[in-house]
């Protein structure tokens, strides 16, 4: 998935930018750690950063992909999309989809520093109060709570304002924010959506003045992870400013194969301390043994192909692939849950939508680089994804008493206005026109996917099935949808704005097969190595994130959400990882 034709332009991915960045295992001056992280993507750059704080604690990331320094796509906000299908992501592909009528589509994930929040769209949401209460209730566990984790969100992220420098007074709440690492901010350039938008939901009592105060229903202004016009990212906030402590080392291109015990265990429980690296599939093997722990965060669907390549996991998936069994344990690569998207487009009288800039980059992308380089202004200082969003109920008659979100709180579906045709499904750009997208998103799914292992070789992608609209519920809410989105651009507000939809549907069936031949992800999976009360049967870590039926093994990422939140999860996963960092602290 790429905008058309916006170059890569990765101008530097040569030598680190810092002396305790090492390109090899080989390279690394030591080999004596209190913790190894695997994965220095989102989670993980928190927890390096938090446990190298303590000049005593020996940190190391053992990190797959590249160095994020110096990659445009990865800093100009509006140039994100160009790190799709880069040598920054792991080119993941979904497996035919038998709720798609068997479409594939391509699922990215950063391979880079920083991780998936390096490639991100960078909106900001950190979940509804709900969205924690209900990880408290599904874990058995109050400290998972919104009261408990507040003070991990406001440690995450800091307000600064946009790079227009416009007023943004009714636009957000300051007091609900923090003083943290990650930069967040509204858009810093206008667009010609955000009145229209939110007059319409004013005028139906719908407008929510900050989605990220607890309460996640209304319209209101996205916020996303940008300061000074430049992506915050977990690289740049938490992991870059960690390298100067002596006591932290990083390694890229270096690969994680497996984790495993290096003492024999007997009946015990085994102590998994060890972690084997490779850089390439034929490559040698190297191994690291941590005194202290070994945390995974190798995300959603790294963390459960190392731990099936380890052999935890259900025991007959690792027998069939001959893989020697450490630990049975059934929920390790189950529930994958994701949101479903899909983009409805209409025709638009505009003079100020980016379709333009797309359609030309080559002459339209020089000169607003130049004025982003000059000034940090301009249309690049945004994503590409729109100012303004909405999360709504499904209405009370359809799947009457079934509302599978985390509370009143949180939506069934999401709304995003887009001043510009969004390419993301199979629909290619017009060669002509203005357009609104209206992203839309189930952001309450009850399918469930897996991620399973093609194969015993750690250099193979896993198999990654989400299962998207395999539940009525998904496919008749995006159904509703659509419709809602109709009703909403049928208001007198928009006249003379809108000219016609993009897709004239018939009737609920046509909408219907229009979902499944056109949508995809929203990028937001999680859940694959759970958090659950009680024994392995119920989630493959307890809610202190130590994984069930082994000691010295955590993991920390996205993949131990309990359930989807009905957001953007990125902020979620922070502020997950600055609570296990106070975990594992009063744990050792
Ligand atoms: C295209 C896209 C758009 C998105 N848009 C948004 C958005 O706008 N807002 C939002 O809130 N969320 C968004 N998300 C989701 C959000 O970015 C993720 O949920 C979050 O970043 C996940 O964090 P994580 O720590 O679990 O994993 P990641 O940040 O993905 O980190 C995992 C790290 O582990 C490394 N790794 C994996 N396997 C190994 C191994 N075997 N050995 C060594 N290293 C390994 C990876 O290279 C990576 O650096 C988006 C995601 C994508 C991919």
């Amino acid at each position: 998935m790429r905008f058309l034709g916006v170059p890569a332009v990765i101008f530097s991915l040569g030598a680190p930018a810092f002396s305790k960045l090492f390109n090899s295992i080989t390279d690394l001056p030591s080999k004596d750690y209190d913790f190894i992280i695997v994965g220095g993507g989102t989670a993980g750059s928190v927890l390096a950063n938090r446990l190298s704080e303590d000049p005593q604690t020996k940190v190391l990331v053992v990190e797959a992909g590249i160095d994020n320094a110096n990659v445009q796509d990865i800093i100009v906000p509006f140039l994100g999309p160009g790190a799709f299908e880069s040598a920054a992501d792991w080119n993941f592909t979904a497996t035919p989809q038998r709720g798609m009528f068997n479409r594939t589509f391509t699922l990215p994930r950063g391979y880079v520093l920083g991780g998936s929040s390096s490639i991100n769209f960078m909106t900001w949401n950190r979940g509804s109060d709900d969205v924690w209460d209900n990880f408290a209730r599904l874990s058995g566990d109050p400290g998972w709570s919104w009261e408990s984790v507040e003070k991990y969100n406001r440690k995450v992220s800091r307000l600064t304002p946009p790079q227009d420098g416009h007023n943004t007074t009714g636009q957000v709440i300051p007091a609900a924010h923090g003083n943290g690492e990650v930069l967040t901010s509204l858009p810093g350039f206008p667009s010609e959506l955000d009145p229209i938008v939110t007059d319409i939901a004013k005028s139906l009592g719908k407008y929510n003045q900050d989605l990220n105060a607890g309460d996640m229903i209304g319209f209101g202004f996205v916020q996303n992870a940008i300061g000074n016009g430049e992506r915050s990212s977990a690289a740049t906030a938490y992991l870059v400013p960690a390298l100067e402590r002596p006591n932290l080392d990083v390694v890229i291109n270096s690969r994680a194969t497996k984790v495993f015990a290096s003492q024999p265990y007997g009946d015990e429980e085994p102590v998994i301390d060890t972690v084997q690296v490779a850089q390439s599939v034929n490559g040698s093997r190297f191994n690291i043994t941590a005194s202290r722990e070994v945390i995974l965060s190798a995300g959603v669907f790294g963390t459960p192909q190392l731990l099936l390549l380890s052999g935890i996991g259900p025991k007959d998936e690792l027998s069939e692939l001959d893989i020697p069994i450490v630990l049975d344990s059934p929920d390790v690569g189950k529930h994958l849950a994701d949101h479903p998207l899909l983009a409805i487009y209409y025709e638009v009288n505009s003079n100020s939508s980016f379709d333009p800039v797309l359609r030309s980059e080559s002459t339209m992308i020089p000169p607003l680089l130049e004025q982003w380089e000059s000034n940090r202004t301009g249309l690049l200082v945004v994503p590409v994804g729109g100012n303004t969003a909405a999360f709504l109920k499904n209405p009370p008659d359809l799947f009457s008493g079934q509302d599978p979100s985390s509370g009143p709180r949180s939506g069934n579906i999401e709304m995003i206005f887009c001043n510009g045709f969004e390419p993301l499904g199979p629909t290619p750009f017009p060669p002509t026109g203005r357009f609104l997208t209206v992203l839309t998103a189930v952001v309450s799914p009850t399918s469930r996917g897996t991620v399973t292992l093609r194969s015993a070789n750690p250099f193979d992608d896993p198999v990654l099935d989400p299962e998207l609209y395999t539940t009525d519920f998904d496919i008749q809410t995006m159904v509703q949808a659509m419709k809602t989105v109709d009703e909403f651009v049928h208001e007198p507000r928009w006249n003379g704005y809108i000219k016609q939809p993009f897709v004239q549907f018939e009737d609920d069936q046509d909408r219907e097969n229009y979902a499944r031949n056109n949508s995809i992800t929203v990028n937001h999976s999680v859940g694959t190595a759970r958090m659950g009360p009680g024994d392995v049967a119920d989630g493959v870590v307890d809610p202190s994130l130590r994984v069930k039926g082994v000691k010295g093994l955590r993991v920390v990422d996205a993949s131990v959400f309990p359930q989807i939140p009905e957001n953007h999860p990125q902020a979620v996963a922070y502020i997950v990882a600055e609570r296990a960092f106070d975990l594992i602290k009063s744990q050792q």
